[in-house]
């Protein structure tokens, strides 16, 4: 019941995408970089000002975050095609998005199972959950590769400290790493630096998190210029690309047409290996919507 590489092969033929000229950028100076991701600073500064967005409310900005993750998942891995979805999920606003995403997929009729790696900070998972009919475990399933079909990482986001995984974290994160199940990370692959991706300790030794599908929050990460995976949404969408071209500068952070709340943009990355992108240029080559708004 591994959905792997067969999931992939079958999402690259489902997914309908439109290749969009964003011709505002094209009218902006060129001699600027070219870059298009952003800081942490500017990583974490965007989240505040969602939830500001959001009324202040910091549970209506997961859910608008959690509906935009799930229309990209289910781009990818229809819920004709796999069932029982992991949710990893950390204490942090990450885990609470992993957990509105499992109430999400729940009601567009996955088998979502949320794991909690300790008390979550903005949420009580166990009324949640009991409240949504979800599996809630503080344990990894030792089968968990037979009874599911992918995992979600919603374990670390902006709020990770670059540092050493803690003890807390480490039986959920061994299994990141190693689970032959396809991974779609949320916001940044746990554990990958917000500025450079995978520590290069962590590449050496092949011991970091690879996710086949990436759902960035709001815009992408830096760090995440080094996803290697089959395919990178950006999900939340509070915030228009001005905001973002005001304070750092950018290049075409997502196509002009996309811009409502929960709408996703694929970007189909070249296939190199992780290895080559830390050595080489990055060419993210080629941008596409997918028709979520
Ligand atoms: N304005 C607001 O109401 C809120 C703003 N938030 C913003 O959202 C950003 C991200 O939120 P979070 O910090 O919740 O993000 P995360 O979801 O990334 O949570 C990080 C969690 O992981 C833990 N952690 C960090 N380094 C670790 C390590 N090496 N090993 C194991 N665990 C580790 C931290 O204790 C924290 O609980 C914050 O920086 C903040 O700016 C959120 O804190 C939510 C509330």
């Amino acid at each position: 019941k591994h959905f792997r590489v067969a999931g992939h092969r079958r999402s690259q033929g489902r997914i309908s995408m439109q290749m969009e000229v964003d011709k505002s950028s094209k009218q902006r100076d060129n001699s600027k970089p070219r870059q298009t991701h952003i800081s942490p600073e500017l990583a974490n500064q965007a989240i505040n000002d969602a939830i500001t967005y959001s009324g202040g409310d910091v549970v209506v900005m997961a859910r608008t975050c959690a509906s935009g993750f799930c229309d990209a998942l289910q781009q990818c891995y229809g819920s004709e095609e796999i069932s029982d979805v992991f949710i990893a999920c950390g204490s942090g606003l990450n885990g609470l998005i992993g957990l509105q995403v499992a109430v999400e997929l729940q009601k567009r009729g996955y088998a979502p199972a949320v794991y909690a790696a300790e008390q979550s900070k903005h949420a009580n998972f166990r009324s949640v959950c009991d409240e949504a009919g979800i599996d809630l475990h503080d344990f990894i399933p030792s089968t968990l590769e037979f009874y599911y079909d992918i995992v979600v990482d919603a374990l670390l986001g902006t709020g990770f400290d670059g540092g050493d995984i803690r003890q807390q974290y480490w039986t959920v994160y061994e299994m990141l790493i190693s689970t032959r199940l396809a991974i779609v990370s949320l916001d940044v692959p746990s554990g990958w630096d917000l500025s450079t991706g995978p520590r290069k300790i962590d590449v050496t030794a092949d011991s970091f998190i690879k996710p086949e599908v990436l759902v960035s929050l709001e815009a992408p990460k830096l760090g995440s210029n080094v996803f290697a995976g089959g395919y990178h949404f950006i999900a939340g969408r509070h915030l228009p690309q001005s905001y973002f071209w005001k304070r750092e500068s950018l290049f075409r952070l997502f196509p002009a047409r996309s811009q409502t709340a929960c709408s996703c943009q694929v970007t189909r990355f070249a296939s190199k290996v992780l290895m080559e992108r830390h050595m080489g240029d990055l060419d993210n080559s080629i941008t596409m919507t997918c028709g979520t708004n």
